[in-house]
């Protein structure tokens, strides 16, 4: 008998697979929240719905992108381009653990229009049960923009809980004492199976274990946009807890990638108090990945994320991730530091 969430697994590793081999383009629009969306963003989203459209046709879709943009007459050259990198990436050859039976492989391709629904696809409310999957197409769109890191994000998600994480970061080192070598990894866990990662070519599983907690060691991994998250909370919480490595800023869901293989001792996001509420396709692969690799997630209360809340994680008190041995003494440090600073408290 096959292990729990065998299929999702191995679909979600073969779709973020997929997704990651799309080709960089930088064409941007900007969307109604002043954030960047790219040709990437939507061709990831599209194709990504329309592979599990086929393999897992009843469940739900939490994803970032929606279609609207494109529908409009100002969006006709990006779709033009949409329609192009998408279809180039779904009718590339089938691959090891890759079936036609989801949508791919050659002669699968899709008219615009049938693209644009399989975007829209993306744009269930989310909620406390039943099968859902949630999608970041291209997390750290900034960064995706700077050359610098990004992350292919899906989750998979049973009654609010998330079983299956996976992220694909092509431009990540796959050592990071190598920062010129090899590039390109894939971090897949399965809730009670562990953590490995995979070079996006399919070679060379390494499973992932944090190393234990080492205060001569010890650093943040946090945000290169400040609106982000408070990197002067992240400062103060770093001197009270005696840290004297610096920060490692970078984005995406990377952080959370890096964490799990022992490059950095947190990631901490605490919100900048503007009443940002954190989106669930965010956190929900990255969070499970850590938590396989022997990490523990949770806000600033020490509560662990709630999925179960729609579309968002609700009020922001921040997100701590860290290995197990570190965590209850960070959350101290992370509450008397918040304790004093009301904007980490201020309703979103
Ligand atoms: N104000 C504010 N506060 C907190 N988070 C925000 C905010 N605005 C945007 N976002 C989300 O940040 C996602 C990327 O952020 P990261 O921290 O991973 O990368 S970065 O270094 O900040 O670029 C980014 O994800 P992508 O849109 O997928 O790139 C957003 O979902
Ligand atoms: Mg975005
Ligand atoms: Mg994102
Ligand atoms: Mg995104």
């Amino acid at each position: 008998m096959s292990l729990p969430f065998a299929a999702e697994k191995q679909f979600a590793i073969s779709a973020v697979r997929r997704a990651c081999t799309l080709t960089s383009s930088n064409e941007t629009l900007t969307k109604g929240d002043k954030s960047p969306v790219t040709v990437g963003d939507f061709s990831a989203q599209a194709l990504i719905n329309i592979m599990l459209h086929h393999a897992f046709p009843a469940d739900l879709i939490v994803g970032e992108e929606d279609a609207a943009d494109l529908r409009a007459e100002t969006g006709l050259g990006l779709r033009n381009r949409i329609v192009e990198l998408a279809n180039e990436a779904l009718t590339g050859e089938l691959g090891q653990g890759d079936y036609a039976e989801w949508g791919i492989g050659p002669g699968s391709e899709q008219t615009a229009e049938q693209l644009m629904d399989a975007i829209d696809r993306g744009n269930y409310q989310g909620g406390r049960s039943g099968r859902m999957w949630t999608i970041d197409p291209i997390d750290g769109t900034k960064g995706f923009l700077r050359g610098e890191q990004y992350a292919v994000c899906l989750a998979f998600l049973v009654d609010a809980k998330v079983q299956v994480g996976v992220l694909g970061c092509p431009n990540l080192p796959i050592d990071m004492s190598k920062p010129d070598g090899e590039k390109g990894c894939l971090f897949v866990a399965v809730r009670g199976q562990g953590a490995q990662q995979i070079k996006l070519s399919g070679a060379d599983p390494i499973p992932l274990s944090m190393p234990p907690y080492s205060p001569s060691t010890f650093n943040f991994l946090e945000s290169v946009e400040a609106a982000h998250a408070s990197l002067s909370t992240n400062d103060k919480i770093s001197s009270l807890m005696g840290i004297t490595r610096p920060p490692i800023r970078m984005d995406s869901q990377a952080k959370y990638a890096c964490l799990a293989r022992g490059d950095g001792g947190a990631y901490m996001r605490m919100p900048t108090g503007v009443g940002y509420r954190e989106k669930i396709w965010d956190h929900a692969a990255g969070s499970l990945i850590v938590e396989e690799s022997g990490g523990i997630v949770s806000n600033s209360r020490g509560e662990p994320l709630d999925f179960g809340l729609g579309r968002t994680l609700g009020e922001n008190y921040g997100v701590i991730a860290t290995v197990k041995d570190a965590h209850a003494r960070l959350l101290e440090v992370v509450q008397q530091v918040t304790a004093a600073d009301v904007s980490v408290h201020s309703k979103a």
